[in-house]
C-alpha cells in the first residue's frame, strides 16, 4: 500500500457566492467525502474579486487564492461558461457578464440569440466549460477541467437549471440542458465531470476518515510503451496494479512490481504466469490475458473459467477493447489497450473502487487522465468472504 497523507479538514470554502454553484458543491462534498463547504457568504474580509484572467483555469486559481491567502484551510473556486463556436468562442470567460450587467441570464440569452440569428444548425456547436481549482493550505494547487458539448438551440426551451441552460441542446439528444432533471444534471454536466475528477485526484492524494475504498489501476496490452505505463502509475496512486498482460518488456523492470498481479500475454516471453488470483477489497479476482480462451469471438470459456476458480471479478485483455459487464454474479472488466485501441476511439485503462455498501465503481480514463464514459456502478455479492 502506497501511504497517502492524511485529510485533516472537516470543511473547505467554495470562493464563489453563486448558490447554485455552492449547492452542487456542497452534495458533492457531503456524498464523497463527509465535508462541509461554506460559501464565501460565510466567510469574512473577501472583497469583490476581479476576473480578468484569459482563461476559465486561470480565473479559477485567481479565485481560489484570493480566499486561500486570508484562510487556513482548503478553498476550491469554479470558473465557468459557454463557448460557441460560431462566435470564436465567445462568451467564454465573459459567460455571466455578456450583455453587460453580472449574472443577467435573461439578457445574456438574448444577445446570445441575436449573435446566433443566421448561424444555421450545422454550426451551433457549443460546449459548456468547467475549471476548479483547489488550493491547500500548504499552497499546492489542483486545477481540472469539464466539458460538456452541445449545441444552440433557435430557442429556449426548459425551466430547470441557470443561466444558459434553455437554449444548450446536448450532444446526441434533443433535449436542452434546461430540460433536464436536477440529478441528472448533476451526472452529465461540465461541472459534474470537473467534479468528478477533483474527487478523483483528493482520493489519489489523501486518505479520509472512515475511508475504506480500495483503489485498483487494471491496465492491458501497452505492447513495450513503457513511458504511458508509468505515467499512469505514477498519477493513479493506486493501493494495487493489476496488469492483464503484453506488456512486452523485462518482467522486473515493470513499475511498481511489487504491488502489482500481472499475467502473460500472447507477446510476452517472460516467466510470469498465465493466470493469477489476487484478493483484495473484499474480493477475489482472476486475472489472464484471455487469448486461451479466444475472448475475441466469445466470453463462454472465460465465463466458465471464472465458475471454476470462484471469481468475483475478471480481469483481462487482448482484445483492446474496453468492457465492463456483469454475467451470473461475476464482473468482467476489460481496461482496454492503454496505446493501441481497437473497436474504441481511444486508448484507455480502468481504475475500480470498492463502495461502502458492497458494490464496486469502474471508471475509464485515456492515458492523458480524460474520463471516458464507459464503466459504471456494480452492486457485487463476494463469493468468498476474505
Ligand atoms: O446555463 C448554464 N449552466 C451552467 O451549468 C453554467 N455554468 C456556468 N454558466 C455560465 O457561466 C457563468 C459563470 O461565470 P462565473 O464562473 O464567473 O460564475 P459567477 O460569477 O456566477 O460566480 P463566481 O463563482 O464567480 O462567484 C454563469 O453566470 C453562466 O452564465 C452556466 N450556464
Ligand atoms: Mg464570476
Amino acid at each position: 500500500m502506497v501511504s497517502k497523507q492524511k485529510w485533516t479538514w472537516d470543511k473547505i470554502v467554495l470562493a464563489s457566492r453563486n448558490e447554485h454553484k455552492l449547492r452542487e458543491f456542497q452534495a458533492l462534498f457531503k456524498r464523497n467525502f463527509g465535508i462541509d463547504v461554506r460559501g464565501l457568504n460565510d466567510v469574512d474580509g473577501v472583497g469583490n474579486i476581479v476576473e480578468d484572467g484569459k482563461t476559465f483555469e486561470e480565473n479559477a486559481v485567481k479565485k481560489a487564492k484570493s480566499v486561500a491567502n486570508i484562510l487556513n484551510i482548503p478553498v476550491v473556486a469554479d470558473d465557468s461558461g459557454l463557448t460557441v463556436d460560431a462566435l470564436g468562442g465567445a462568451p467564454g470567460v465573459y459567460s455571466a457578464r455578456y450583455a453587460g450587467e453580472h449574472g443577467d441570464d435573461a439578457a445574456n440569452n438574448r444577445k446570445l440569440l441575436h449573435e446566433m440569428e443566421r448561424v444555421v444548425a450545422e454550426e451551433r456547436t457549443a460546449t459548456f466549460v468547467c475549471a476548479l481549482a483547489l488550493i491547500l493550505p500548504d499552497g499546492e494547487e489542483i486545477v481540472v477541467r469539464g466539458e460538456c458539448p452541445g449545441r444552440i438551440a433557435f430557442r429556449p426551451r426548459g425551466t430547470n437549471g441557470f443561466g444558459y441552460d434553455p437554449l444548450f441542446e446536448l450532444e446526441g439528444r434533443s433535449v436542452t440542458m434546461a430540460e433536464l432533471s436536477p440529478q441528472e444534471k448533476d451526472q452529465i454536466s461540465h461541472r459534474a465531470k470537473a467534479m468528478q475528477l477533483l474527487a478523483d485526484e483528493l482520493r489519489r492524494r489523501f486518505e479520509f476518515e472512515g475511508d475504506e475504498t480500495v483503489r485498483i489501476l487494471i491496465v492491458s496490452d501497452n505492447h513495450g510503451e513503457e513511458k504511458v505505463l508509468s505515467s499512469v502509475i505514477r498519477r493513479e496512486v493506486a493501493d494495487h496494479v493489476i496488469h492483464c498482460g503484453d506488456f512486452c518488456t523485462d518482467a522486473d523492470a515493470l513499475p511498481n512490481r511489487e504491488r502489482m498481479t500481472v499475467v502473460r500475454g500472447n507477446c510476452d516471453f517472460e516467466a510470469v504466469k498465465e493466470e493469477e488470483i489476487w484478493e483484495g477489497g473484499g474480493y477475489r479476482f482472476f486475472v489472464t490475458h484471455g487469448h486461451r480462451y479466444g475472448i475475441k469471438s466469445s466470453l463462454t470459456s472465460l465465463l466458465y473459467r471464472a465458475e471454476e476458480v470462484a471469481a468475483d471479478i475478471v480481469c483481462f485483455g487482448h482484445s483492446h477493447t474496453p468492457y465492463c459487464s456483469a454475467h451470473g454474479g461475476c464482473l468482467f472488466v476489460n481496461p482496454g489497450s492503454v496505446v493501441q485501441p481497437r473497436g474504441y476511439t481511444v486508448p484507455t485503462y480502468a481504475v475500480l473502487e470498492t463502495g461502502d455498501e458492497g458494490g464496486v465503481d469502474i471508471t475509464y480514463y485515456t492515458p492523458g487522465g480524460e474520463l471516458v464514459p464507459l464503466g459504471g456502478t456494480y452492486s457485487l455479492k463476494a463469493k468468498k468472504p476474505e
